[in-house]
């Protein structure tokens, strides 16, 4: 099985991109036992699962295992569907955000989103990025450019679009709106990103842009990322936690996940005999 994974560890080993060392890292959200209920329906089992500041997450699973779910309950987006309860605590450095004094808005500003289908505004690019400033009240016009090339610089795009910041964002490539939608996400100066399979409707290039992407941003931000590719999950991420019907069977440095997992289920996973 190792010979499957190993030549990305090599190869991660060899240019420089080796998980770094986490083990000082500090926690940046802590899930202490959650369960987690759809109407009628329990999605998640007592997930308890640090992710530690500035490194890439993975979540892995078959399809249906919870990943989105757990996802989108550490912005609490699952709070926008009705009828949705959950027990335990997810802390965000060290605070609890299912507090009452949580602000939402500002619990969404820290912790961004990017989703599995670009989904730019029928606007121009600059408009996109500046969208999330503008509602938070930003009307200085330098301070707003500022925001636009920065963004379009982490996101790798600003090269591509420089010369067309207020043409249409939908004229773009399907990679191309992913960056735009990351930029996007950036641009209220989030501390973490989720991104829920983000190049799972893109071509090898762009995929590759993302991924180089990812690697880059976890210098400044702490990302979570789903993905049904296990070639990607040991490409990009620092750790890996690997579900399966609603339970965190295993989790771990990516690494080891892939190469020496502990449980059966995790092993049979990622070897592609099931799911
Ligand atoms: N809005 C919802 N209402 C009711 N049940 C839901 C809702 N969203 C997800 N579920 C259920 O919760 C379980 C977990 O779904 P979730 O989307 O988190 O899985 P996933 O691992 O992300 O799947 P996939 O890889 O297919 O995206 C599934 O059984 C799903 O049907």
């Amino acid at each position: 099985m190792s010979r499957l994974y190993s030549d990305i560890f090599t190869n991660r080993a060899s240019t420089g991109q080796a998980s770094a060392d986490l083990s000082e890292a500090h926690p940046k959200f802590a899930v202490n036992k959650v369960d987690f209920w759809y109407p009628g329906k329990q999605a998640l089992y007592n997930i308890s699962l640090t992710i530690p500041e500035r490194s890439v997450v993975a979540f892995i699973g078959p399809s249906g295992c919870g990943k989105s779910t757990l996802l989108r309950v550490l912005n609490r987006m699952n709070d926008l569907i009705d009828g949705t309860r959950h027990t335990g605590d997810v802390n965000l450095d060290g605070k609890n955000i299912f507090a009452p004094e949580v602000n939402l808005v500002d619990l969404r500003r820290r912790v961004g989103m990017v989703f599995q289908k670009s989904n730019p505004f029928p606007k121009s690019i600059y408009e996109n990025v500046v969208f999330g400033p503008r509602v938070a009240g930003q009307r200085d016009r330098a301070r707003l450019d500022y925001l636009v090339e920065r963004c379009l610089k982490q996101s790798a795009l600003w090269n591509e679009v420089k010369d067309r910041l207020h043409t249409s964002a939908l004229a773009l490539s399907g990679g191309q709106q992913q960056r735009l939608c990351i930029a996007r996400a950036l641009a209220t100066d989030p501390e973490v990103l989720l991104m829920d399979e983000p190049a799972s409707a893109l071509d090898p290039k762009s995929t590759n842009a993302i991924e180089d992407l990812i690697f880059e941003l976890k210098k400044d931000y702490t990302i979570v990322i789903v993905t049904h590719n296990m070639q990607q999950a040991a490409r990009v991420s620092d750790v890996t936690a690997f579900f399966f019907e609603g339970k965190l069977v295993e989790s771990g440095l990516t690494e080891k996940i892939f190469t020496r997992p502990t449980q059966r289920q995790t092993e049979d996973y990622i070897t592609g005999r099931f799911g």
